[in-house]
């Protein structure tokens, strides 16, 4: 992969789970910096993954070729604004993974039309299996977007929106959407629990199904209706635990959950787009 440097602002979670899918791919630690004011994740950052941990934001923007900005929604305005007069002609790609943070309103906090590509990434991305969704500011050119698309495919896969209200569809679904499979694997787990099970068997077989369902959901050319029906024996076990299901209307209650998170990435953007 090319060498050119990607600087992030702020280390947390997200910016640890794409560093690290990163460098699994074979990108060098040395071309990635990141600032933090935290010394706590400097340390970690650097001891984990073997990048430079800096203190302050102006050195990760000093000769910036791609910046990610990564620091939480609320903060992202004090972030620009502490950005906007260091960048002095510079124009460094921006990406920012930052939910409901609209592009038009991180152009107008960092003074300038710089070329942005919203991304909305997932913290598989540690393990290189992100579910990752694009959409491009129109100051974006072929050369930007290759860049973007380069650096988010090394950590999975990738799907760019045309639409950026999109973004908030896709932050709903594969952006928390680790977060619903990991609250299902810990409902099933405790279930196995209850059932009899020990611990650990409990939780290996919950983890192993997930994987193998994700897997053949994957790789099979049938829908994954199909593939509930091929468990789904006549008057079996797995009927009964589906009607069970159904009587709570679990598809709807996703469906509103789903809605949930959309709709909290669209009020996130309205506030933030209102700000100052
Ligand atoms: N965690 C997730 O699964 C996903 C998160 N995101 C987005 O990624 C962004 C970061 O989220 P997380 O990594 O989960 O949060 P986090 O809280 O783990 O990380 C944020 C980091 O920013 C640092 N920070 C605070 N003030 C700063 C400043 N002024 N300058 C530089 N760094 C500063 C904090 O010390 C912290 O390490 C958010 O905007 C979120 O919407 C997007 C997709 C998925
Ligand atoms: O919960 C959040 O707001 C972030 C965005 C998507 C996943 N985590």
């Amino acid at each position: 992969m090319s060498t050119a440097n990607i600087r992030f602002i702020g280390g947390g979670n997200m910016a640890t789970s794409l560093i690290a899918g990163l460098i699994a791919d074979g990108y060098a630690p040395q071309a990635i910096q990141v600032s933090d004011p935290s010394p706590e994740r400097r340390h970690a950052l650097q001891a984990s993954l073997g990048v430079r941990a800096l203190a302050t934001n102006a050195e990760a923007l000093a000769g910036a070729e791609t910046l990610v900005l990564c620091v939480k929604p609320q903060l992202a305005a004090s972030v620009c604004a502490e950005l906007a007069p260091l960048l002095d002609g510079q124009r460094p790609l921006i990406v920012s993974v930052m939910a409901g943070v609209p592009e038009q309103t991180l152009q107008r906090w960092l003074g300038a039309s710089l070329p942005i590509v919203r991304a909305m990434p997932n913290t598989p991305a540690m393990v290189q299996t992100g579910a990752i969704g694009l959409h491009a500011s129109p100051e974006v050119d072929a050369e930007g977007r290759n860049r973007a698309e380069t650096i988010l495919r090394a950590v999975g896969l990738v799907r760019w929106v045309e639409d950026e209200s999109h973004i908030d569809a896709v932050t709903a679904i594969s952006g928390s959407g680790p977060a619903y499979f990991f609250l299902f694997m810990e409902a099933l787990e405790q279930a196995a629990i209850e059932l009899g099970l020990d611990g650990e068997t409990a939780r290996l077989l919950t983890i192993q199904t997930a994987l193998g369902a994700a897997k053949m959901a994957m790789e099979s050319t049938d829908p994954p209706a199909r593939l509930r029906e091929q468990v789904t024996s006549p008057g079996g076990t797995t009927e009964r635990a589906l009607a069970v299901f159904d009587e709570a209307d679990l598809r709807a209650l996703v469906e509103r959950a789903a809605r949930a998170a959309r709709d909290r990435a669209v009020e996130l953007s309205k506030t933030l787009s209102e700000a100052p």
